[in-house]
């Protein structure tokens, strides 16, 4: 249609960016029983009386496949999704291969698969292992993506089964337009990267983290790659530092450090297109399993703000997002992921560098405009999250800039524009009357001053049927996206913010008379 013929409403539904709202992680129990049916329902209401899209839920390896190697049970996870398509929402879902607990926020503990855990009583190795030994029991090592050590099945076979299982058994809910969205899990917090800064380990903001590939899969096929290239000597570092070392106070991250060396570059690549390449393998897979569905498949990637600002961007490399002025990390990524037709999920989208302390060289705004604008130029959808739960305008604001970095366009589609953002999370805090006031508005800027719209079609979100992933990249191609590129600009506020400064005095206000 000419956009001239389009009614003023239609050119600015073409600005709708949709919000959807995370559930509580333990909606559904370790028990596999959704226990408040009653009170999630009202809860769902309440979105959606506020104008909210959609919701976004775990679905947990360690509640449906915990009674033994392929013996699911979604039971919990139906009479959930039936009240969320009563509600009249829509539904994201996180295919959640990893634990719940061990990172900010995780108030429950929701481990793996106990048949699993009893594999890695016997063989460790089949956890991340940092460099002085301690296992991560929150998502399998990628070393054993391959390895047929789980009766049988490799670590990809058993998360390709499990997605396929719930395609079969949600299959009317795919039918009739209610799951809209799976979130591939690809790594500890639903996330691709390496559980490098693990609190449950010790680790605090903003320590620098540790490589995790000292396991004994991940160390062979390093010696493997590493003699491949006429290198047998070369080791995995043992230089880099623990958990809450500063960068360059190690050897590794320091100035004219390991990193910038032959050796150090040869590690670095070798541990970031492991990391790539354990995504590729597993969004194929989720590839075929949601084949021909009306859905979109997505890739979490975290928000490493910390050390951003530094010439190491060492937090950044040991989650395994090779990522420095000349070269970038994250475009890899997003071309990984066009293969799969899969949106990439980006974080941190409310954090403002004037919010951070300035020790931890922290870079939240540069960051998201690089990684957002890496995936528009892979020709991607992005989406995002905030990482931490806010409640206050600023938070919103930012978040509404990175939506639309550049406006709203009163002639239709924007330069820029989000395909959705998720808020983390719903509960008590969030319902309270005036944080639920304001959460309001921002829904209502997001969907840029517009009723809420229950037809994706007419914010030109097409959800055709899923189509077969593209032919396998070759590295050299992939590598070419690590050529650093100018970010897009963003403009410097909202156009469409949810008030200011004297809003905000006067919440204070209200709240102390309440
Ligand atoms: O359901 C889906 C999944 O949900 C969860 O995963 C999500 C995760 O929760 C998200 O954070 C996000 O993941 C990333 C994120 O992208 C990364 O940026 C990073 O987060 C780091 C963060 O960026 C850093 O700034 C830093 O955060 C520290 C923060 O700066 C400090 O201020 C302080 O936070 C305090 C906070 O200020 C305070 O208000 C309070 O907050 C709690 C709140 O009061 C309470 O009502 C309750 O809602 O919980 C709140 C959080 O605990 O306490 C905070 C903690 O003391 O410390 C912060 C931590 O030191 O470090 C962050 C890393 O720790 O890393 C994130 C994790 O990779 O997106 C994830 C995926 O959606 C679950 O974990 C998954 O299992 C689920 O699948």
């Amino acid at each position: 249609m000419q956009a001239s013929s389009l009614t003023y409403n239609e050119k600015m539904l073409a600005n709708y960016v949709p919000v959807y709202v995370m559930l509580p992680l333990g909606v559904v129990t370790i028990n596999n029983v959704l226990e408040d049916k009653a009170g999630i329902e009202k809860q769902l209401k309440e979105l959606r009386a506020a104008g909210v899209d959609g919701v976004m839920v775990d679905v947990w390896w360690g509640i449906i496949e915990s009674q033994g190697p392929k013996q699911y049970d979604w039971s919990a996870y139906r009479s959930l999704f039936q009240i969320v398509q009563d509600c009249g929402l829509k539904l994201q879902a996180i295919m959640s291969f990893h634990q719940c607990g061990g990172n900010v926020g995780d108030v429950v503990n929701i481990p793996l698969p106990q048949w699993v855990l009893d594999i890695g009583e016997s063989d460790p190795d089949v956890f991340y292992t940092n460099r002085s030994g301690n296992r991560n029991k929150e998502y399998l090592s990628l070393g054993v993506d391959n390895e047929p050590l789980f009766y049988g099945r490799t670590a990809v076979e058993i998360y390709g089964d499990y997605m396929k299982s719930f395609r079969e058994s949600m299959s009317d809910f795919f039918e009739d337009g209610l799951i809209i969205d799976v979130e591939v899990g690809l790594g500890p917090a639903g996330e691709l990267r390496y559980p490098s800064y693990p609190q449950n380990q010790g680790w605090v903001f903003p320590g620098i983290g540790e490589f995790q590939c000292y396991d004994k899969y991940l160390k062979a096929e390093f010696k493997e790659a590493a003699t491949s290239v006429g290198h047998p000597e070369w080791e995995l570092p043992d230089n880099a530092g623990t958990y809450n070392d500063t960068p360059t106070s190690t050897e590794f991250f320091g100035q004219s450090g390991t990193y910038l060396t032959e050796k150090g570059k040869f590690f670095l690549t070798w541990y970031s297109n492991k990391l790539l390449s354990h995504g590729d393998q597993i969004l194929d897979e989720a590839n075929k399993a949601f084949l021909g569905c009306k859905v979109k498949l997505a890739a979490k990637v975290s928000g490493i703000h910390w050390w951003y600002k530094a010439d190491n961007h060492a937090a950044e490399l040991t989650a395994g997002y090779y990522n420095l002025k000349d070269r970038d990390g994250y475009r890899p990524v997003a071309r990984i992921l066009s293969r799969h037709y899969a949106i990439l999920n980006f974080t941190c989208l409310e954090m403002r560098d004037s919010e951070q302390s300035s020790d931890a060289k922290s870079g939240p705004q540069e960051l998201v405009q690089q990684v957002l604008s890496g995936g528009w130029r892979e020709n991607l959808e992005v989406a995002g999250e905030n990482a931490l739960p806010r409640y206050d305008r600023d938070a919103y604001n930012q978040i509404l800039l990175n939506a639309r970095p550049n406006g709203v366009n009163k002639e239709g589609p924007p330069k820029l524009r989000m395909y959705g953002v998720t808020y983390l999370r719903l509960s008590d805090d969030l319902l309270q009357e005036n944080n639920f006031n304001i959460f309001k508005t921002f829904v209502k800027k997001m969907h840029a001053d517009q009723d809420y719209c229950p037809d994706p079609e007419k914010y030109s979100h097409h959800i055709g049927p899923l189509e077969r992933s593209k032919p396998k990249m070759p590295i050299e191609y992939l590598l070419e996206a690590t050529e650093p590129m100018e970010p897009f600009p963003w403009d410097k506020e909202t156009d469409m913010s949810v008030g200011g400064a004297l809003s905000n005095l006067i919440d204070k206000i209200f709240s102390i008379f309440k």
